[in-house]
């Protein structure tokens, strides 16, 4: 079977807060899947029904493999020492401990630190090792990057990258679009309940039609035209600049961010 998950209707409220209203989804193996949504759109609650954590109204959830999961916040005992939460880990999962794993998460580094003395970056590596260490076929990352720096966010993608090229199944949760765009092979927006939109970065972007944006750098500073005629727009401006003997310092046309084509979806204004 080359399905990772397959979600049916799933349903689920907070009392009066429907959350999940009749969820679909299907994930294959081997792929790098994300979940996007504004906050408070149900992604973390989305995850926790699928890993088996959180218990739902109706619905099926069918997961074939063995699960790794990285919670958006989780916590170990101050005093602890990483090796010791390892070596826990390990006997729990029945397994050895793989030493590559530790060294491409650069758990070498901070053995002597107890668990309170970790910095964020450095409690999330820590956290994924951790959800590494039986070897699961399944990942789920909920927000892996969130309060990384530069260095912790490229040196995470990488380990998801490689992750993935070991055939492993990645389901992530996350606001970053670079992060989304560069890593997933799909992405599901979720949106009151239900998705909006379930497809590749590509897709989402066609989906939006044919939305161009012409940035214009002039002296007075840049200025950013949105149209989906391109060339009629973009001769107009170009003789009005003419005429306003405006000179153009340079100038750029793009189809616009994920984020922006996020936002559309997801029903919130960019800023
Ligand atoms: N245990 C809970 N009890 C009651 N309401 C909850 C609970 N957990 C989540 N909610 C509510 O369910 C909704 C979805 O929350 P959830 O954390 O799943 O969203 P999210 O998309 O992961 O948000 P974020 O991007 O902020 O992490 C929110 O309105 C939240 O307040």
């Amino acid at each position: 079977m080359n399905r990772a998950i397959q979600v049916r209707r799933l349903k689920k409220s907070y009392g009066s807060n429907i959350v999940l209203n009749g969820l679909d989804l299907e994930i294959e193996k081997g792929e790098t899947f994300a979940l996007l949504g504004v906050n408070g759109a149900g992604k973390t609650t989305a995850l926790e029904c699928m890993e088996g954590l959180r218990k739902y109204d109706s619905g099926t959830i069918t997961v074939n493999g063995k699960m790794g999961i990285q919670l958006q916040s989780s916590s170990l005992p101050a005093h602890i020492k990483p090796m010791e939460a390892i070596r826990l880990f390990a006997k729990w999962n029945r397994t050895e401990i793989d030493d590559t794993l530790l060294h491409a998460l650069g758990i070498q580094e901070i053995t002597k630190k107890q668990y309170h003395q970790l910095s964020t970056g450095q409690k999330r590596r820590l956290h994924l090792a951790l959800a590494l260490i039986g070897n699961p076929d399944i990942i789920f990352l909920d927000e892996p990057t969130a309060g990384l720096d530069v260095s912790g966010r490229v040196s995470l993608h990488e380990q998801i990258r490689k992750l993935k090229s070991q055939g492993k199944t990645i389901v992530l949760a996350s606001h970053d679009m670079a992060e989304v765009e560069t890593l997933c092979d799909r992405i599901a927006i979720l949106n009151h309940g239900n998705i909006a939109f379930c497809g590749t970065a590509t897709e989402l972007t066609d989906t939006i039609g044919e939305k161009y944006f012409i940035h214009i750098k002039t002296r007075q500073g840049m200025h950013t035209f949105e149209t989906d005629t391109i060339e009629d727009t973009l001769i107009s401006l170009l003789q009005d600049f003419r005429q306003k003997e405006i000179r153009i310092l340079d100038m750029k046309v793009d189809r616009g961010t994920l984020e922006q084509h996020f936002m559309e979806m997801a029903g919130r204004e960019t800023e």
